[in-house]
């Protein structure tokens, strides 16, 4: 169990990165969405014990995870969001590097690899050196090694970056799969990594929480104010300065529009069942800054 108490973070320059944040994280995944900018990684370094927090506590089961974050640490698979390799080693040397410094024996560290191998899909390019990987490549090597040490506490901050539909699919089931019995706190600005895995959302903006609960909570509070409407191009402005616009779609009869409105935002405007990119909307606003839920 990882909790967070009322956790700061100033940078050097004076920054304000994290402010007052609060969270408990117990088994499942927490999804953290914010904006670029609003803290996220910041956060994600601070309980992955690598930042420290400037006020605040941090325990792990308990304990100071900031005075003695060696506990944490063992129980930790992180992947930050620039994560560096080494170029001219193949994935399975790097993977075998990493191990060893986790402390793994060359027996179980052979066997967990060839598992993580197969589960991010890469056995085919496990002796090709990383130099040569894509973005994705390296991102589910990333998530490999986020797991060699079978974490209970699972820290992965935006882990789809560069992945592909297909790869986004498998590592959401990954996801789900690894998240019956350990702590998952995933970040990203794209509500669909996690509409189908988190358990809890969180939503960070300015580096505070704005929001957190249950996908089903979250949903409760844009019920009754999602709307569908098609318009001419030209009127697309207007609605766009009244309402939150969440998608936009050209049809052969005109701009097709997702809004968020608290009572109908024109007679032909049907209702919709809201999503959690409506929600992460009425949060965030269109524009990025806070907005207010009734
Ligand atoms: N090492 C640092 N020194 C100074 N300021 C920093 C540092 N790291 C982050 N910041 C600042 O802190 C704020 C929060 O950044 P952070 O990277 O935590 O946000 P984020 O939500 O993860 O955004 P992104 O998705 O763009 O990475 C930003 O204003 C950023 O410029």
């Amino acid at each position: 169990m990882l909790e967070l108490i009322d956790i700061g973070k100033v940078y050097r320059d004076g920054r304000h990165a994290v402010s007052g944040m609060t969270l408990r994280l117990g088994p499942g995944v927490l999804g953290l969405l914010g904006p670029n900018g609003a803290g996220k990684s910041s956060l994600m370094r601070i309980c992955a014990t690598v930042t420290r927090p400037s006020s605040g506590s941090l325990l792990f089961d308990g304990a100071d995870a900031v005075a003695e974050p060696e506990p944490l640490r063992r129980a930790l698979g992180y992947l930050p969001q620039d994560f560096g390799v080494h170029p001219q080693l193949n994935a399975w040397e790097f993977l075998s590097y990493l191990a060893a410094a986790k402390g793994l024996s060359a027996r179980s560290a052979r066997a967990r690899i060839g598992e993580l191998l197969e589960t991010v899909n890469l056995t085919g390019a496990a002796r090709r050196p990383l130099g040569g990987y894509s973005g994705g490549m390296l991102r589910r090597v990333g998530i490999a090694q986020s797991l060699l040490a079978d974490p209970r506490v699972l820290v992965v901050d935006e882990p789809t970056a560069g992945l592909d539909p297909e790869e986004r699919v498998r590592f959401r089931n990954l996801l789900s799969d690894l998240a019956a019995d350990r702590t998952v706190l995933l970040s990203t600005h794209i509500v669909s990594d996690i509409e189908s895995v988190a358990s809890e959302i969180a939503v960070m903006v300015g580096g505070r929480l704005v929001r957190r609960g249950s996908p089903t909570e979250l949903l409760r509070e844009v019920s009754g104010r999602v709307w569908e409407l098609t318009i001419a191009p030209e009127q697309v402005p207007m609605v766009r300065a009244r309402h939150v616009v969440s998608r936009t779609l050209r049809t052969d009869t005109g701009v097709r529009l997702r809004v968020l409105a608290d009572g109908t935002p024109s007679f032909d405007a049907r209702p919709v069942e809201p999503g959690l990119e409506d929600v992460y909307l009425a949060v965030v606003g269109s524009t990025g800054t806070p907005g207010e839920l009734p």
